[in-house]
């Protein structure tokens, strides 16, 4: 199992666990080196030792924007929205789950590599619409949508709801009704798997908040006799909607097929079940997102051409199984497109040494843009990007500016042990929920999204200035 998704509970204390730290893992041969798996794909380390990324060198992206900033991989992102559309081919939709992170430029990109968008808020909706998406390649999600979210989507036409609840139903096809539409609807099920991920993210099993569940009884989670089964009853009966499929999302940052493999056979159960109790075979399944990406050199994820095939082969053989047409398949990965595409860098402002145990290295950013590390346990890598060192490694901790002992941004990493105030650290894989759980916290003023291509960089997401956070502030 991968290093990035802890299943423990969380370690926010200064206490080190037992048998990690200090001396229980071994620097890298090479610090000066930088794992293609984790960095984005036009990442080099020049020959006068500065790092540069779509061919321009950190040092200048740094001068011109400032640090704290997010520095994205626009060929690398494009590159992956074609990677995981050929991978699935005509038969299957692609929708990139906007949560990860959203902006005009993404959709603008999405819309342009042919893939669809999964949202869950007004506000993310809004900037696909603004963006030219086209509504009918928007789903719509949440497990508590406003009234006013779902009449907006089913007045600007998007293509798929994705319902969560009983009381949903009836909003719906309310809204429908008062649009004259009849909305294409899929139904969200729990399949009751486990995923081999962190607790505050996995999805599928039951005692969580997302969902109809499939099963009727633990004992038999296949019979299809739950409330899932039930609201596939109650969308039939109504005109305003139109049944189109069933999804299920069993987590985020996931390496192990298996859950994927049980949620598709459980799926396809309900498919069957359907068909014996209606008559009515259902064309589609979503089977979420999910799928991890390398934050350190120990995590090793699978290429799109394999998750497709997999996903693949197991919906055919389950459908055949069932004697069930293959229905269209969807999949909506958010981190396994945006997470590696981005890194962040910081400015060093302060190092604490103590002694035999660490070296706390201070950057101008923290948990207000990467709370990961203090939410989840997440793991990141870190580098010294504004010059290459000869220095022997050193145990450090980068941690942020803000007031809160667990504002940690990557918990252990060997850094030269030559780093001084002013030298450039990029943490990189911060593409995926990092800017998009960005806070104020501190006041602090969200970085920048610096998107580069070709020797180009251009700011997609701006840095926040003090004005903005003032002219919230009306009182
Ligand atoms: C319904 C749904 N789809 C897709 C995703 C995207 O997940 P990931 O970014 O891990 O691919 C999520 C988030 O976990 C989700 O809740
Ligand atoms: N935000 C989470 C994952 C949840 C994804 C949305 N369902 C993360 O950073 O890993």
């Amino acid at each position: 199992m991968s290093r990035s998704a802890h299943p423990a509970g969380p370690r926010h204390a200064d206490v080190l666990p037992e048998g990690r730290y200090p001396g229980s893992t071994a620097p890298p041969a090479d610090l000066n080196s930088l794992d293609p798996q984790v960095w984005a794909q036009t990442v080099r380390r020049s020959a006068d030792g500065a790092v540069s990324v779509g061919g321009l060198d950190v040092r200048a992206l740094a001068e011109e924007f400032g640090t704290p900033a997010y520095i994205l991989d626009e060929a690398d992102f494009r590159a992956r929205c074609r990677a995981w559309r050929s991978a699935f081919g005509e038969g299957a939709d692609v929708y990139y789950a906007g949560k990860a992170f959203l902006s005009r430029a993404v959709v603008r990109w999405l819309h342009e590599e042919g893939l669809n968008l999964d949202v869950c808020s007004g506000g993310e909706l809004a900037t696909a619409l603004d963006a030219g998406m086209p509504p009918e390649r928007i789903a719509l999600h949440g497990n508590n949508k406003s009234s006013e979210e779902i009449d907006r989507a089913v007045g600007a036409g998007v293509g798929r709801i994705v319902l969560d609840s009983f009381q949903e139903i009836a909003r719906v096809a309310h809204a429908a009704r008062r649009h004259g539409r009849r909305q294409p609807v899929q139904i969200r099920v729990t399949v009751g798997v486990e995923a081999h991920t962190h607790e505050f993210i996995a999805t599928a099993h039951e005692d969580q908040k997302f969902g109809l569940a499939l099963a009727g009884s633990a004992a038999h989670p296949e019979a299809g006799g739950g409330p899932a089964a039930e609201a596939v009853r109650r969308v039939l009966q109504l005109d305003d909607l139109e049944l189109t499929g069933i999804h299920s999302h069993i987590g985020s940052q996931i390496f192990d097929m298996a859950g994927f493999e049980v949620s598709a056979r459980r799926v396809v159960g309900l498919l069957t079940a359907v068909r014996d109790e209606h008559g009515v075979e259902l064309p589609e399944i979503d089977l979420g997102g999910g799928l991890g990406i390398a934050y350190t050199a120990e995590d090793d994820p699978s290429a799109p051409h394999d998750i497709a095939k997999a996903l693949r082969d197991i919906v055919t053989r389950e459908c055949e199984a069932a004697g069930l047409a293959v229905p269209r398949l969807s999949v909506e990965p958010g981190r396994a497109i945006v997470g590696p595409t981005a890194f962040t860098l910081y400015e060093v402002g302060t190092l604490k040494e103590l002694e035999g145990l660490r070296t706390y290295v201070s950057v101008d950013g923290g948990m207000s843009d990467n709370i990961r590390t203090a939410l989840y346990d997440a793991e990141y890598s870190v580098a010294l990007v504004s010059r290459s060192s000869d220095a022997e490694p050193m145990l450090s901790r980068v941690v942020g500016k803000h007031c809160e002992s667990g504002d940690i941004v990557v918990r252990d990493a060997f850094l030269p042990a030559d780093l001084a105030p002013g030298d450039l650290l990029a943490v990189p894989a911060t593409g995926a929920y990092c800017r998009s759980m960005a806070s104020n916290y501190n006041h602090a003023l969200r970085p920048p999204v610096v998107a580069v291509k070709d020797g180009a960089a251009r700011t997609i997401v701006r840095r926040e200035t003090e004005e903005d956070l003032l002219r919230l502030d009306v009182g």
